[in-house]
């Protein structure tokens, strides 16, 4: 991998990228469809939820059972549709804080993250999940406890806009206050990827175990790592 030069932020997809795909598909989506029928049917009518369930159409928001039919096909498909993320965040909080949901990273992840922060590297989170869902999943890692304070901040499809399409890598840079070529991106999707490379970023494919495969074809345009200790930074 070839020195990267002028890199003052590193922004970083999260499911494939620093976590297993299989954490989020098999711990974190049954978690919320499991307890959705009693969570939502005991605050139904509480205020704190009410915001959660406008952001979904009325018709599927007509009682607890039609919105738990409705999220557990958003979610066999893996839609990453705003409505059902945000749900998730809501939903996943009770797993976090009764400890039995906890957040396992990539081996790699925790210790280059606080070399990267040490030397003064910006760290921020683009994330299909929800800023909410973020900060919990960043809450409770395993092994390392509350890595929130290590991100400067976090984007997600509602406040950055949809992770396939350059102008919300430009965005990001944007309300950073920093040159795109400035922004290292590292995802595991290489649509994402090219979306951001489009936008001027620096950009490097993640491959972990477990994510989808690459083609020969995102071989040869890309660069492509398999944990985050390739990555070398020059001046
Ligand atoms: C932090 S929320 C859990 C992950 C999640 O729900 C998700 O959709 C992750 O998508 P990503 O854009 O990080 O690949
Ligand atoms: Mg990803």
């Amino acid at each position: 991998m070839p020195t990267l030069h002028g890199v003052s932020t590193v922004l970083l997809d999260i499911e494939g990228t620093i976590c297993p795909i299989s954490f989020v598909k098999e711990v974190l989506y049954p978690y919320a469809l499991t307890h959705a029928p009693q969570i939502l049917t005991a605050q139904w009518d509480h205020p704190a939820l009410l915001p959660y369930l406008t952001k979904f159409p009325p018709s599927v928001r007509s009682s607890p059972s039609t919105l738990v039919d409705y999220i557990t096909i958003l979610s066999a498909s893996d839609v990453k549709d705003p409505a059902l993320k945000a749900l998730q965040g809501y939903l996943w909080r009770t797993g976090y804080e009764t400890g039995a949901v906890r957040t396992p990273l990539f081996d790699d992840v925790v210790p280059k993250l606080q070399i990267w922060k040490a030397a003064s590297k910006r760290l921020i989170i683009f994330s299909s999940g929800s800023v909410e869902a973020q900060k919990l999943f960043f809450g409770y890692v395993e092994g390392a406890g509350d890595l929130n304070p290590l991100f400067a901040a976090n984007y997600d499809t509602v406040n950055a806009g949809p992770k396939m399409v350059k102008e919300s890598y430009m965005r990001i840079a944007g309300e950073l206050g920093v040159k795109s070529a400035e922004v290292l991106f590292l995802s595991d999707n290489v649509n994402e990827i090219r979306a951001a490379l489009e936008a001027g970023m620096q950009a490097l494919v993640v491959d972990r175990p477990g994510n989808a495969p690459l083609t020969e074809a995102d071989r040869q345009e890309l660069s492509i790592i398999n944990s985050l200790d390739e990555v070398e930074f020059g001046n």
